[in-house]
């Protein structure tokens, strides 16, 4: 995926994506970070289409997003985002079909064994004929997950994919994404809040301010307590743990 000189605004003269160029390496783990705020959830619906650059142009395989058909970009993109409640009526299993429909016309026409894979990556089979609304934060986001990896998309963007999880399923998501990563080459991007796992999973990082586009590359590249500080406007330490490698802290007030 490229990006072009990518700008963006909701009212004319309030830039919040300011002319981002940069490519996703295919087959890599890419994490976005940065401030709350920043313009990483915009970056990722512009990603997904689901939003248009005021300027500049975003291709997919040499094709501009903006040119392809809903199918097509199913097939191409799956997207999880931040929580919606538009589907509690469904049940779980439905909802994981829902991300087979890249590939059937009618619901209907899936059949359970299909999705059957996704549940179980996801550990969410024993959940399959529950309602929506009757689960907690964390299954919830583990549903959507499966659904997504329903699509079997080429890229899977995940809007903080970890929040909602307690740190077990934590574990388990970033081991189930470097799975899919490995094993079906899929492209990851995610905007992640916890700068270790963002270090730690990714070929990639993407550090975002103000909409800009701070710095592009691999994360040994970036344990730069300055660098960091300076984008989190806050300060950052970095340790060194044996048997586990750099640790950023990120000093709060409370933490003198
Ligand atoms: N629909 C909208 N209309 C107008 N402004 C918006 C809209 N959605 C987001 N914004 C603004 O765009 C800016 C970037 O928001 P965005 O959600 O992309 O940031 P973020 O980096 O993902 O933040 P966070 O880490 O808090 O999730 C913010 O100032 C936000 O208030």
């Amino acid at each position: 995926m490229k990006l072009d000189n990518v700008s963006f605004s909701f009212h004319a003269g309030q830039p919040i994506i300011q002319n981002i160029s940069a490519d996703v390496v295919p087959g890599s783990i890419l994490s976005i970070i940065g401030p709350n705020g920043a313009g990483k959830t915009t970056l990722l619906k512009l990603m997904a289409n689901q939003l248009k650059p005021t300027s500049g142009q975003i291709s997919l395989n040499n094709q501009f997003l903006a040119k392809m058909t809903r199918k097509q970009l199913a097939s191409k993109i799956a997207v999880v985002s931040q929580q919606n409640h538009l589907y509690d009526d469904m049940q779980v299993i439905d909802v994981v079909k829902m991300g087979r429909l890249a590939k059937h016309h009618l619901l209907a026409t899936v059949e359970d064994k299909e999705v059957l894979p996704y549940l179980e990556m996801t550990r969410t089979s024993s959940l399959a004929h529950r309602a929506m609304s009757h689960l907690s934060g964390g299954q919830r986001q583990r549903v959507w997950i499966a659904s997504a990896i329903a699509q079997e998309p080429q890229y899977l963007l995940l809007d903080e994919p970890t929040t909602y999880l307690d740190i077990r399923y934590q574990s388990d998501l970033m081991a189930v994404i470097a799975e899919l990563h490995k094993k079906e080459n899929m492209t990851i991007v995610m905007i992640l809040h916890d700068i270790n796992q963002a270090f730690k999973m990714s070929d990639q990082l993407w550090l975002i301010r103000n909409g800009r586009l701070i710095a592009q590359g691999a994360p040994s590249r970036y344990y730069d307590e300055k660098l960091l500080s300076d984008i989190f406007n806050i300060p950052i330490h970095i340790v060194t743990i044996p048997n586990y490698g750099h640790y950023i802290i990120e000093l709060t007030a409370d933490s003198f």
